[in-house]
């Protein structure tokens, strides 16, 4: 039968012009309709042209799991991380089940388009709900509603937080698992507190942006020396608030182009990161000429500039998604386009600084659960002499930790410390004495 039926297939294709064959399609569709007393409604995955995922798709997705999982023949499983119900079953494509509702059946099917041209094919999932001609206002006012409702709630739930990194004009992403935390990070608590007050405050102030009619996003840089805590502190503020972290790295983006579709893809409560601002792009017109001048040897293949970057952070797509933050980390923020970085723009600026005592008292909490200790007053004293990065006065405690006392860990630091500071002494009389030392 099958052949036959194959066989006539390919006859009509063949003899019938495709004119002809859609006129019978669509009349063929029209009869359909007229004797089925069925309503149909298709929600598609992607709206728009493929930019975004849609938000009614995962929630229909989300919402039938637990029907799917009870009906459908074939599923497909995903285990989520940090979720209390890990595994996750959609129905796979071309299942079909039921629903019921305050008495009302309907019906879900899932299934796929596939468009195809010589470069590349493309899947385009989506979910049709059918249901009687009779329960049409019904279904449209009250049902679809509650479904969303519902699937927008369990996706909530089961959120995994994600890293996204981009890969042309797409992100691609891993679960986001970075324990770094605000407690855990070594600084000043007063400068600590006010960092959370601000991010929190954003974090709450969805209607105040509408109301002052601006853009619900906030930028901050965080700079200061290699070994600071920057980048820990981007994941603690992903913690925080329970973001997304996008990472951008501008090298990969080709032109502006790119970065604003980029910019598009970007979901709703997302911090957005570029590390090392300052090396990532040429992003200075006219100074990039005299870099060339200056035999830069580096040769860049991201046609970036300023502009396009100035509008990623704030022109008119980069308010699609609606809450997000914008974190810019440099080790040398003198050397960033103050265009870049006004106020408004970056809105907070972060100085992270070298290891202080109060930071310092942080670490030890961390790493030798030390809240206080009688070389704590000598430790004090050098740090106010010494530079010494957080990441360094960390390493001495990991080390050390191993062996389970505190006072050699501690005296260790000491000896580190007391070294750096010789050298700062002997550098400074290097400069003054250079010459007679050398005599
Ligand atoms: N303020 C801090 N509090 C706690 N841990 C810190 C702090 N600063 C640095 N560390 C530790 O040092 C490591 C390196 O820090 P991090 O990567 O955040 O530095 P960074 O400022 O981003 O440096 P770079 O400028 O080189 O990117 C981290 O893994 C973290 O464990
Ligand atoms: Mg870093």
């Amino acid at each position: 039968m099958i052949a036959g039926f194959m066989f006539i297939k390919a006859i009509l294709e063949q003899y019938f012009p495709s004119q002809l064959r859609n006129y019978i399609e669509k009349h063929f569709q029209k009869l359909f309709n007229f004797l089925s007393p069925y309503v149909q409604i298709t929600f598609n995955e992607f709206s728009g042209k493929r930019l975004t995922r849609s938000e009614a798709f995962s929630a229909i997705e989300a919402y039938l799991s637990s029907t799917s999982a009870a009906q459908a023949q074939r599923l497909k499983a995903e285990i989520l991380k940090n979720s209390t119900n890990p595994l996750s079953l959609t129905m796979d494509d071309y299942e079909e089940v039921s629903d019921e509702y305050e008495g009302v059946k309907v019906f879900w099917a899932s299934g796929k388009t596939i468009s195809s041209n010589q470069n590349f094919s493309e899947e385009k999932r989506f979910y049709s709900l059918k249901f009687h001609k009779k329960h049409r206002n019904f279904i449209i006012e009250t049902y679809i509603n509650q479904v969303l409702k519902q699937g927008n709630l369990i996706n909530e739930k089961n959120r995994q937080r994600k890293l996204f990194t981009n890969n042309g004009s797409y992100w691609n992403h891993v679960p986001f698992e970075n324990p770094a935390t605000f407690q855990t990070l070594a600084m000043e608590s007063k400068k600590k507190r006010d960092i959370v007050d601000d991010l929190l405050a954003f974090s709450k102030g969805g209607e105040f942006y509408s109301r002052i009619g601006r853009a619900w996003k906030r930028g901050y840089l965080l700079y200061g020396p290699p070994g600071t805590g920057k980048s820990t502190m981007v994941a603690a503020m992903a913690n925080l608030l329970e973001y997304d972290l996008y990472d951008l790295e501008l090298t990969a983006v080709k032109d502006n182009t790119e970065l604003k579709q980029l910019s598009i893809a970007i979901s709703s409560k997302a911090i957005v990161v570029i590390e090392d601002i300052d090396c990532s792009a040429d992003l200075t017109g006219e100074r990039a000429k005299k870099q060339e001048n200056d035999n830069v040897t580096e040769s860049r293949n991201s046609k970036i500039t300023l502009s396009g970057l100035l509008n990623f952070i704030d022109g008119l797509w980069s308010t699609c998604g609606g809450e997000r933050i914008i974190v810019f980390t440099t080790n040398y923020a003198e050397k960033l386009d103050p265009a870049l970085i006004r106020k408004g723009r970056m809105d907070k600026h972060i100085e992270m600084s070298y290891c202080g005592f109060e930071a310092f008292k942080v670490l030890a909490k961390n790493y030798l659960g030390l809240e206080w200790h009688h070389l704590f007053p000598r430790i004090d004293s050098l740090l106010g002499m010494v530079k010494m990065s957080p990441a360094d006065v960390a390493e001495t405690l990991i080390n050390k930790s191993g062996l389970g006392d505190v006072e050699i860990c501690l005296r260790n630091l000491i000896l580190t410390l007391e070294g750096a500071e010789r050298e700062v002494v002997m550098e400074d009389e290097d400069h003054v004495g250079m010459k007679e030392t050398l005599d």
